[in-house]
C-alpha cells in the first residue's frame, strides 16, 4: 500500500497538519475508503457467495469474501469459482487425493527446458506458476528497468488477485498472453521450417502452394509509441539430431542460413557475404543493420548537405540545443531542405479572421456507458460526417456480436478492443462541420483505468461536453462524472454542454422533472468545481434516437417541452464555437506542441505526429526540435481536421508530417508527450519542479505519478514547501501533510526528462486516483541524465 492510500486513510485532525505524522501508526482500516456504493455491494453480495459456497459445502471468511468480490468486480460467479479453487487447494494439502492437473503443451515445453537447463527449480516443483504471471496482478506501471532485471523470483505463492488488478487489465492480459503464446508458436514453427538439415518434420497443415498468403500491412499504421529498437533475438536452443532423415529438399539459400542461424549452416562464405553488405561483419544479429536494400536507397539518395546561415539544415541549431540541455545522446542529422514559404502566420491570420468559420475543439466526458460514443456517433451520423451505410455496416457487425445496441458507438470505438470490451480505451478524434461551424470531437474512455488517456484528451480541448444518463445520474456522481469534471477544469476547460442523455429510456420517456432534478444536480456539481454559470448549457436530448441531437424534436407528445424551450446539442456547440478565439498574442510565442500521436500516415511521409499547437505557429519547410531528445526533423506538410494546409497555428488540432535525413534517429526519438519547438527557443528540460496545486486528497511526501497532457511520468513529492491561501500568500511554510482542500506550493522530482514550461497544467496521481492538480510555477534542475531518462 503507498503512502498516499495510508495517508488517504489516517484520521487527522487540524493539529496534524503541522505535527509530526508517524506513518507506521497510520494503519489502514480496510473498510475506510470505500465508496457508499462499495458498502453497498460488500453488504448485498457477501450473502449470496457466502449462500453459495454453504451449498457446496464450503466456509470462508467475510473478509476472504469480501477480497474476492472487490477483485472480481462484484462477480458472484467468478468469487465463488475463486473461493471454491481456494478451498480446494487446502483440502489437497491436508492429504486428500489430489485431481491430476491436465498440462498444457506449453507448460510441458517449459518444464522440459527448465529441466535441461539444469535448474534446481521448476514451476511445478514450488508450483509458483511461471516467472512471467508473478506480477501480473500487480498494476505497477513505470517499473524502472534497473529494478525488473534485479527481480528475484518470490518463494512463496504469488496471490492470484488483490493486487488492485481491474477486470479490464485482466481481459488484456489474457488477450496478450493468449497473443503471445500464439506468437511463440508460430515464430517456432517457422523457425523448423527454416531449419534445412533435415531434422525437421514435414509441415502437417497445406502444402506450401496452398498456404494463405502473408498478410501485409497497410498503411495508415498508426502508432502509440515511437518504434523500439531492434531486438537482439535470443539464440535458440539446438535440438539434438536423433535421427537422419534424407534430404528430399532444394539446398537452403545464404539468406536462409543467415535469417536461421543454424550451427549447421556449412556455407560460411555466403553467409559472411551477407554479413559483409549488412556492413556488420561482426554483428551476432544478421537484421541489426540497414536491410541491403535500405543500403542501395541511401546510396542513391545521399546527398551532400547544404550549410545555410539561419540553420535551417539543423545541425548548428541542434548542437546549441545539446550545450543548452544536455539531454541529448546522439548527433542531430542534418535536414533536408524542405522550402519553406516563409509566411508571416500571425498577420496573414489577423487579416484572414473575417473569412474564417468558427471552430472547436471539445471533449466528451462522462461515467462510462452513459452514452458517449453513441451520442457523437448520432452527431457525426446526423451532419453527414458518416454515412448511414456505414452505420448499417456496423449494426450488422455488431449484432452478429450480440452488441447491436453499439452501432453508433463503433463509428468511433474503432478497436477490436474497445468492441470487444463495449467501452472506448483511447482518445478517438473525429471531425464534423454545422451550418455555421467546424468541430473535432475528442471522445474520451468513460472507464476509471483509462482516466490518464481521459487527461490527455481534455487538455487540447477548447470546451467539454459532459454526457449523463439521466436514469443513472448517482452512480455517475460516485464515480466518473465527478472525476471528469474535476479533472476537466484541472487542466484548464471553462465551458461546458451538459447533454442529459437517454431521456427516451426515463420513466416515464421525456420526464421534464427528471431532466430538471438531473440538470440542477449537475450544474451544482460543475460550478462547486469552479465552473462559471453563464459558461455552462445544459440540453436533453436521446443519442441513441438522435433526438434533440441534430434537429429538435416532435412537437407533440412526449418531447413537447423539449422542442418548445430547449436549444438543440449541435446549437449549443454552435454557440460555444463562436465564440471561442485565439488571442494574438499566443500567435506571437515560439511554438509549443505536445505529441498525442505518432504513427505512419502514408509512404509519402516517414514519420507523422498529431497533437494541439499550445503557442505559436508552424509551417511547412521549418526546422523543428523534439525535447528532450533534441532530435531535428523538417515539416514536410501539415494537416489541420485531415486537409492539407501550408500553415497552422495555436488553439489548432494539426499532424504534421515530418522528414529528417535520418528518419531511424527520428523515430527512435520521439515519444508521446515530447515536446516539438524551435532550437532557438527550446523547452526546458527539467528533473524537478514546483507546482502550485489544490489538493483533492491529503498530500504527502512519497511516489505519484505525474500528468502533462499527454505525458504521463513517475515521480515523487519530495517536499511540501508551503501552504498558501487564494491569493498565493503563504499561510505556513513546510506543512508536514496538505489536507484535501487546500492550496499548497509542492516539489515534485520526476525519473525521466521532463519537457516543461511555466503555466502547464499538471495533474498529480497516484493509486489511480486524482490527489491534486494546478500549474507548473518554477522549474527546477536540468535533466542531465539520458533524454529517455533510464
Ligand atoms: N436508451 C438509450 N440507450 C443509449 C443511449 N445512448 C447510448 N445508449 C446505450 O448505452 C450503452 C453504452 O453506450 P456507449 O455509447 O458505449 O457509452 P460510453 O459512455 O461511450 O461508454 P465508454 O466509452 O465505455 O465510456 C449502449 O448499449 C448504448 O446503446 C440513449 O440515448 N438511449
Amino acid at each position: 500500500m503507498s503512502g498516499h492510500r495510508r495517508v488517504k486513510d489516517i484520521d487527522y485532525d487540524e493539529e496534524d497538519l503541522y505535527d509530526e505524522v508517524d506513518e507506521d501508526d497510520a494503519e489502514p482500516d480496510t473498510q475506510a475508503g470505500l465508496t457508499p456504493e462499495d458498502q453497498a455491494n460488500f453488504a448485498t453480495l457477501t450473502p449470496v457467495v457466502r449462500a453459495e459456497l454453504d451449498e457446496a459445502g464450503l466456509q470462508a471468511s467475510d473478509r476472504e469474501i469480501q477480497d474476492a468480490l472487490w477483485n472480481y468486480y462484484w462477480d458472484v460467479g467468478k468469487s465463488v469459482g475463486y473461493l471454491r479453487g481456494l478451498r480446494g487447494e487446502k483440502v489437497n494439502d491436508s492429504g486428500l487425493a489430489k485431481k491430476e492437473k491436465v498440462k498444457s503443451k506449453f507448460e510441458e515445453a517449459e518444464e522440459e527446458r527448465a529441466r535441461k537447463a539444469g535448474g534446481g527449480w521448476t514451476s511445478t516443483s514450488l508450483d509458483l506458476g511461471r516467472p512471467e504471471s508473478w506480477f501480473r496482478d500487480v498494476t505497477w506501471s513505470h517499473i524502472p528497468e534497473a529494478i525488473v532485471g534485479d527481480l528475484m523470483p518470490p518463494m512463496y505463492r504469488q496471490p492470484r488477485f488483490l493486487g488492485g488488478s481491474s477486470k479490464l487489465a485482466k481481459l488484456a492480459e489474457e488477450r496478450k498472453r493468449k497473443a503471445e503464446a500464439a506468437k511463440v508458436a508460430a515464430t517456432a514453427s517457422s523457425l523448423d521450417h527454416l531449419t534445412l538439415d533435415g531434422t525437421h518434420e514435414q509441415s502437417k497443415g497445406r502444402p506450401p502452394d496452398t498456404q494463405p498468403a502473408a498478410k501485409t500491412r497497410k498503411y495508415p499504421a498508426r502508432r502509440k509509441e515511437s518504434s523500439p529498437p531492434p531486438r537482439q533475438p535470443e539464440p535458440e536452443p539446438v535440438e539434438e539430431v536423433k535421427e537422419v532423415l534424407p534430404d528430399l529438399r532444394a539446398p537452403p539459400t545464404a539468406f536462409g542460413h543467415t535469417l536461421s542461424k543454424s550451427s549447421r549452416n556449412t556455407d560460411q562464405r555466403q553467409t559472411l557475404q551477407v554479413r559483409n553488405i549488412l556492413g556488420s561483419s561482426t554483428s551476432p544479429d544478421a537484421f541489426s543493420g540497414p536491410s541491403p536494400d535500405d543500403v542501395v536507397t541511401r546510396s542513391t539518395k545521399s546527398k551532400p548537405q547544404k550549410s545555410t546561415p539561419d540553420g535551417v539544415n539543423g545541425l548548428h541549431r541542434s548542437v546549441d540545443a545539446l550545450h543548452l540541455h544536455g539531454t541529448s545522446t546522439e548527433q542531430p542529422a542534418a535536414q533536408p531542405k524542405v522550402k519553406s514559404k516563409n509566411i508571416d502566420v500571425p498577420t496573414v491570420w489577423a487579416e484572414t479572421t473575417a473569412t474564417r468559420r468558427p471552430s472547436a475543439a471539445f471533449v466528451v466526458i462522462g461515467h462510462v456507458d452513459h452514452g458517449k460514443s453513441t451520442l457523437m456517433g448520432r452527431l457525426l451520423l446526423d451532419t453527414g460526417a458518416v454515412h448511414q451505410r456505414d452505420i448499417d455496416r456496423h449494426r450488422k457487425e455488431a449484432a452478429e456480436q450480440g452488441k447491436a445496441s453499439f452501432a453508433l458507438a463503433w463509428v468511433m470505438d474503432t478497436s477490436a478492443d474497445e468492441r470487444d470490451r463495449g467501452v472506448t480505451v483511447d482518445i478517438a478524434q473525429h471531425y464534423f462541420s454545422t451550418d455555421t461551424a467546424d468541430f473535432t470531437i475528442l471522445d474520451a474512455p468513460g472507464h476509471r483505468d483509462f482516466v490518464p488517456n481521459m487527461i490527455g484528451g481534455a487538455s487540447m480541448a477548447d470546451l467539454g461536453v459532459l454526457v449523463v444518463d439521466a436514469n443513472q445520474l448517482e452512480s455517475g456522481l460516485k464515480g466518473q462524472t465527478r472525476e471528469h469534471v474535476l479533472l476537466a477544469r484541472a487542466v484548464g476547460l471553462e465551458r461546458v454542454v451538459v447533454a442529459v442523455n437517454k431521456m427516451d429510456g426515463a420513466v416515464p420517456s421525456w420526464d421534464q422533472h427528471l431532466f430538471r432534478s438531473v440538470s440542477e444536480e449537475v450544474c451544482k456539481l460543475l460550478t462547486d468545481t469552479g465552473f462559471d454559470r453563464d459558461n455552462i448549457k445544459v440540453v436533453p436530448c436521446s443519442g441513441l434516437n438522435g433526438e434533440n441531437v441534430a434537429t429538435a424534436p416532435a412537437a407533440d407528445g412526449p418531447t413537447a417541452w423539449v422542442a418548445r424551450s430547449s436549444q438543440t446539442l449541435i446549437a449549443a456547440l454552435d454557440n460555444f464555437a463562436a465564440s471561442t478565439t485565439t488571442p494574438s498574442e499566443l500567435l506571437k510565442k515560439p511554438i509549443r506542441l505536445q505529441i498525442t500521436d505518432i504513427f505512419h500516415a502514408s509512404s509519402q511521409y516517414p514519420i507523422s505526429i498529431s497533437g494541439r499547437i499550445s503557442a505559436g505557429t508552424v509551417q511547412i519547410g521549418e526546422t523543428i526540435i523534439i525535447m528532450p531528445s533534441s532530435v531535428s526533423a523538417s515539416i514536410k506538410a501539415i494537416d489541420v481536421a485531415d486537409s492539407p494546409v501550408e500553415y497552422a497555428v495555436a488553439g489548432q488540432l494539426v499532424t504534421l508530417h515530418l522528414t529528417a535525413d535520418d528518419v531511424e534517429q527520428l523515430e527512435r526519438n520521439v515519444r508521446i508527450g515530447d515536446m516539438l519547438c524551435y532550437s532557438s527557443s527550446p523547452i526546458e528540460v527539467v528533473s524537478d519542479f514546483t507546482v502550485t496545486l489544490l489538493s483533492y486528497q491529503p498530500l504527502l511526501p512519497g511516489p505519484v505519478e505525474v500528468h502533462i497532457g499527454r505525458l504521463q511520468l513517475p515521480g515523487r513529492i519530495t517536499s511540501l514547501l508551503e501552504l498558501i491561501d487564494a491569493d498565493g500568500g503563504t499561510v505556513k511554510k513546510k506543512p508536514r501533510i496538505v489536507k484535501a482542500g487546500l492550496r499548497a506550493k509542492v516539489k515534485v522530482t520526476v525519473d525521466r526528462a521532463l519537457p516543461g514550461d511555466v503555466g502547464n497544467r499538471v495533474v498529480i496521481r497516484a493509486d489511480g486516483e486524482t490527489f491534486g492538480s494546478g500549474i507548473l510555477s518554477g522549474l527546477g534542475e536540468r535533466w542531465v541524465g539520458a533524454a529517455s531518462g533510464s
